[in-house]
């Protein structure tokens, strides 16, 4: 039950969760000054949400290992240690590709957290070429932790464009991926050295 005037509990739906036996919203019972829970409910939260998606490749990697991955490229390339955007790291496809709203990201997370996954998050809603165009348009606009997160994300994927094509697609269409990220990363430039230097490396390789 909820404290009297406290905000509604929020429990996940059993029925479409995996669950740990818990409601998502329970707060640690201790002072975490190191923000060190914030990162692990994002890890469990986005685990349980992408639980059912697999990546594009031939081996169908579960879908978690991107956000996963985003995470610690922030952390061990880009030396990365704000809980808030380390959290957003691992949020940041929640919106776009499950059922999770941005509210329910700002209910659990916080209005830090909200705003990152926000200016990561493209509407599916519109046509494929809008959405690329306004990933370019609104790159430079972007708070610096977006900047962070998207950095990270587009390394990942170039990094996994580079190992393993995704099923059905084609040389052109890889090549394609890498010069339009160019542009994207263009506008997001001056936020952290280590990974842009290693995003022109993997570009420089590929285009
Ligand atoms: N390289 C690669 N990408 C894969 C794979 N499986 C899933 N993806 C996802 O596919 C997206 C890129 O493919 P597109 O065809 O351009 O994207 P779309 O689904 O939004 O149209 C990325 O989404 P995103 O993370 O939201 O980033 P963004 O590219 O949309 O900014 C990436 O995470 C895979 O095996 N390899
Ligand atoms: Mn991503």
């Amino acid at each position: 039950m909820a404290e009297k005037g406290g905000p509604p509990p929020y429990y996940p739906d059993l029925s479409t969760e995996q669950t740990h036996g818990g409601p998502v919203s329970k707060p640690p019972p201790y002072s975490d000054p190191s923000g060190i829970s914030l990162i692990v409910k994002a890890a469990d939260f986005a685990a349980r949400r992408h639980r059912s998606q697999k990546r594009k490749d031939h081996r169908g990697t579960p879908y978690i290992n991107h956000p996963a991955g985003v995470a610690y490229i922030l952390t061990s390339e880009g030396r990365v240690t704000d809980p808030v955007t380390l959290a957003a790291a691992y949020l940041h496809d929640t919106v776009e590709d499950t059922k999770t709203t941005i509210e329910e990201i700002e209910h659990e997370f916080g209005p830090e957290v909200r705003k990152i996954v926000e200016e990561c998050t493209d509407d599916k809603k519109l046509h494929r070429d809008v959405r690329k165009a306004l990933q370019i348009e609104r790159a430079p606009g972007n708070c610096a932790q977006t900047k962070l997160v998207k950095l990270a994300d587009k390394l990942y994927n170039l990094r996994d464009l580079e190992r393993a094509t995704p099923v059905g697609w084609d040389k052109r269409r890889v090549k394609e991926y890498f010069k339009w990220s160019k542009e994207v990363i263009a506008g997001l430039k001056g936020t952290n050295e280590e990974l842009e230097i290693a995003l022109d490396d993997v570009i420089n390789r590929n285009l």
